[in-house]
């Protein structure tokens, strides 16, 4: 079993939670308030300002050069491919860089971001990556969960487009990655005594996701 999939099978409650939030089931069948996606979209260009905050971090925990250039690498993605990404989907939905950049952040979205970060100060390397994984290999399975809803995407969905980011392999690549990088982690830090500690912060970053989806349906500030 990948270290992936240990820290997903001791916390089963809160990763159904997350992954088969209304949100998401809303998103896979058409239904979700178009609003409601707004609400998260731009919440969600929030998040990844501090996601590659985080990334930051992880250059600076990084315990050799290997682990800081797979970090920046993060840094790079995220500023240079995702956030122009991100502001042209969200032109797609009619929302404005100006209207995105001066948008209040949502306590959801504090939340989130600030226990990833609060956890990578306080913890090493696997620490960070930990609570960074529920966010990059959950949606490589939400996306994956929904395009096999019904076989496939139904162009007519308003969300095809999320959906297709998402389940595509450019994606599904980063998320196994990711898979992988925890395990290479693991291999060199993870004893059976800490295990329980890394579960209590895969199940609190899960929570937190969970929280961002609802904050979304509630387009709650
Ligand atoms: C709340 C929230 N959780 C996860 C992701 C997925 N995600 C996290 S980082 C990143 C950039 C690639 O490294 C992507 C796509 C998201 N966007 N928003």
């Amino acid at each position: 079993m990948t270290t992936f999939e240990r820290l997903k099978a001791a916390t089963p409650a809160s990763w159904r939670a997350y992954t088969d939030h209304d949100f998401v089931r809303q998103m896979g069948d058409g239904s979700l308030s178009q609003d409601a996606f707004r609400h998260y979209l731009v919440q969600d260009y929030l998040f990844l300002i501090h996601f590659a905050r985080a990334y930051a971090l992880a250059v600076y925990k990084g315990r050799n050069l290997a682990d800081m250039r797979a970090a920046a690498a993060g840094i790079s993605a995220i500023l240079d491919v995702e956030m122009k990404l991100h502001l042209k989907l969200c032109g797609e939905w009619g929302l404005s860089p100006e209207e995105i950049e001066a948008a209040p952040e949502a306590r959801a979205t504090m939340a989130y971001t600030r226990f990833v970060l609060d956890t990578g100060l306080r913890g090493d390397l696997l620490d960070l990556h930990v609570a960074l994984s529920p966010c990059i290999i959950g949606y490589a399975e939400i996306g994956m969960a929904l395009v096999n809803v019904a076989g496939g995407v139904d162009e007519k969905n308003p969300y095809a487009v999320w959906i297709k980011e998402y389940s595509g392999t450019e994606y599904q690549e980063i998320a196994e990655a990711a898979r992988a990088n925890l395990d290479r982690l693991a291999a060199d830090s993870l004893t059976e005594a800490r295990f329980p500690k890394l579960a209590v912060i895969f199940d609190q970053a899960t929570r937190l996701e969970a929280d961002f989806w609802q904050m979304g349906l509630d387009r709650a500030l």
